[in-house]
């Protein structure tokens, strides 16, 4: 099982993901993600759970017309970790600019 960042490396991880902050109270990592459409924000969701599922790490999220919560946390692990990390970058890379 992957073990739980520390503080110091997922502050550093964090700031090379832009949008992604910690939750306070719980060790995990959340983005809101706004697109222009439902038909964006549903397409997003599509495409990170085909890369979700391939890598056997499922988001916590929910969407609401254009936006999309995400909250990502290790859960075997209990915290923050690599596989978070992982899947916070494809999200924003999928996403775009
Ligand atoms: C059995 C299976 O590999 C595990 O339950 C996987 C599935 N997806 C998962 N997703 C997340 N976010 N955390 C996990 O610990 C996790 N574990």
């Amino acid at each position: 099982m992957a073990a739980t960042l520390s503080e110091t490396a997922r502050t550093e991880a964090l700031a090379s993901l832009p949008g992604w902050s910690a939750v306070q109270g719980r060790d995990a990592i959340h983005k809101t993600f706004v697109f222009k459409d439902f038909n964006e924000a549903f397409g997003f969701m599509s495409r990170a759970a085909l890369v979700a599922e391939k890598a056997d790490h499922h988001p916590e999220w929910s969407n609401v017309y254009k936006t999309v919560e995400v909250t990502l946390s290790t859960h075997d692990a209990g915290g923050v970790t690599d596989k978070d990390i992982a899947l916070a970058r494809a999200m924003n890379a999928i996403a775009g600019p």
